[in-house]
């Protein structure tokens, strides 16, 4: 992302309005200054007032009220626009990202890259504000010259002088603001699993003291001091900034009359000349710091948007290919992290399935049963290996696509309040309700108002998403430790009914398990060791000994 990109959700158009309406507010704001500096004028020099000026008074009032009300209207909608586009554009990003790379960027930076689009939102509107702010101080400075041209010189050299101190000593603030910021991400980490574990937090006196007194409280007190240390350092400057205007209006009162001679009018002219350019000149000096924080949120969410890399998976709502038979891996390899050594690797040099098979996969913890699942699932991409899809070899991008066919429960999964799927959870589909009473749920299912309850066990909760990922009628079931949860009775329906239910509805059933107590009820068991196929047993031979 540019600094240019975040002008793109208006037309060249609006912004020419906005400028021009701009110009037309500071030079009313400059006319009042004028008018209001001749009518002082007239009353020192005793001229007859000019009544004529009570009109143009109102007029440029009016004119500049007119002109800087649209002009904030216009500020606060770019602001909230920009705000908005910049939030989905990163939502966007993640839901077209590949899992791999998700996972690696971790929840607590793409939450700060949310918070840092509120910071970079603000950009068009401060860089639009200072422009008001530089043609209202050059009207004023040009005005200035006018009244007195070597007063004006004098002026101006030491604005520019007042300005540079301030923007040397801002720019030395900007590293410290990085560091902030990292802490940030680092107390968004231990804060998400403060509270995501709240449970086991709160069962273990060691784990919540170390959690609070080595992590939250010390980040906290690290980043208090930092912040005190920085915003001490910008009080000061912003002080140095206010009183630099006092300095100013000193050398006009008292070094000014005897260095150049200028008159009391011209005096009283220079003085509300320069309250007068107060507020335009803070607007700009604001605006320095401001710029440090664009830049450190910009280059934030560039690096996050770089590191999140665009699967080729297509987010489809069709199904493709949902009539295949075997699915056949060949020289597949996977490794964590690219070719990091000692990175885990999966190798599968052949392995196919079969549609019409239960299969259960098996193996060790750390064996590579995920990692296996979630190649097979799209969500991590091979290193390299082909893919058949009934013996015609499909490339990637085809088979992200045919991923489409697949209804997975993972083993810490999350049972979606919001109806998502968009099923049918009203009385009339008799399909779910069928299996809500065969899932054992009829007391505990409940929906309102289209959202389901998840107020679940934790072996209710997985019955509930089996019976939702039957509904959604994917030609392939994925169960990770499905029922790792379950109690002995819908354990055993499980391994004696619901599995055959889903073979017979000519779905494929793959689930991973270490139930060995029903392993002779798979038409197939693979099992996995140090992330390879170790064995590979069919029904016939199941006198299988885990
Ligand atoms: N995101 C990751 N980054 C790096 N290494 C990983 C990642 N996920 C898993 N691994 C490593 O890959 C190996 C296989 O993990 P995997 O989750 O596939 O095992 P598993 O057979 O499913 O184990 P379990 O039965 O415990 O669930 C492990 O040694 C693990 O350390």
């Amino acid at each position: 992302m540019k600094l240019l990109d975040l002008f793109k959700s208006r037309s060249r158009y609006f912004y020419a309005i906005v400028y021009v309406v701009s110009i037309i507010s500071s030079v009313a704001n400059i006319g009042l200054l004028i008018l209001i500096n001749d009518i002082i004028r007239q009353q020192y020099t005793g001229e007859h007032f000019n009544v004529n000026y009570i009109a143009s008074f109102i007029g440029l009032l009016v004119v500049s009220f007119a002109t800087s009300a649209y002009f904030q209207r216009s500020l606060v909608s770019i602001t909230n626009e920009i705000m908005c586009e910049m939030e989905l554009s990163i939502i966007q990003k993640v839901r077209k990202a590949t899992y791999a790379s998700f996972e690696k960027l971790g929840y607590e930076k793409l939450y700060s890259a949310f918070a840092d689009t509120q910071i970079v939102s603000n950009i068009p509107g401060a860089i639009i504000n200072v422009f008001t702010a530089v043609i209202t101080i050059v009207c004023a400075l040009v005005y200035i010259f006018f009244t007195s041209p070597m007063s004006g010189v004098f002026l101006f050299v030491l604005m520019i002088l007042f300005l540079v101190i301030y923007i040397v000593n801002d720019s030395k603030n900007a590293q410290n603001m990085e560091e902030v910021r990292d802490l940030q991400d680092e107390y968004y980490g231990h804060l998400r699993e403060f509270l995501m574990a709240f449970r086991q937090i709160k069962i273990s006196g060691i784990r919540n003291n170390a959690i609070y007194n080595k992590h939250l409280l010390r980040n906290r007190n690290d980043t208090k001091q930092i912040k005190t240390r920085l915003y001490q350092k910008y009080a000061i400057n912003e002080l140095f900034g206010t009183y630099s205007w006092f300095l100013l209006l000193g050398v006009v009162i008292f070094i000014l009359p005897w260095l150049l001679g200028i008159t009391i009018i011209q005096v009283t002219t220079l003085v509300t000349t320069i309250i007068f350019l107060i507020a335009p000149l803070g607007k700009v000096m604001t605006f320095i710091p401001s710029y440090n924080r664009f830049k450190i949120a910009i280059n934030r969410i560039n690096r996050i948007e770089k590191l999140l890399i665009v699967d080729a998976k297509p987010i489809l709502e069709k199904t493709v290919h949902d009539s295949f038979q075997t699915i056949r891996f060949e020289n597949i390899s996977y490794q964590y992290g690219g070719n990091e050594q000692g990175a885990f690797t999966l190798r599968i040099p052949e392995l196919t399935l079969n549609r019409n098979e239960i299969t259960f996969i098996t193996g060790g913890n750390g064996s590579g049963k995920t990692t296996f699942i979630n190649i097979l699932t799209g969500l991590y991409r091979p290193d390299s290996g082909r893919i058949f899809i009934d013996d015609n070899e499909i490339d990637w991008q085809q088979y992200a696509q045919f991923c489409n066919n697949m209804s997975v429960i993972f083993s810490d999964h999350h049972l979606f309040r919001h109806n998502y799927d968009e099923h049918d959870l009203s009385e009339a589909n008799t399909e779910l309700h069928r299996l809500v009473k065969k899932k054992n749920l009829e007391k505990v299912f409940k929906v309102d108002s289209n959202k389901i309850d998840v107020n679940l066990s934790k072996g209710q909760q997985k019955r509930t998403a089996l019976i939702l990922s039957l509904l959604e009628e994917k030609s392939m079931v994925i169960l990770d430790e499905w029922a790792a949860e379950q109690d002995p009775f819908n354990k055993n329906e499980f391994y004696s009914q619901w599995i055959f239910d889903i073979k017979s509805s000519g779905r494929m059933l793959l689930a991973i398990t270490h139930d060995d107590e029903h392993y002779a009820k798979a038409d197939r068991i693979i099992k996995f060791k140090n992330g390879g196929v170790a064995e590979d047993i069919r029904n016939q031979e199941l006198s299988y000994d885990c």
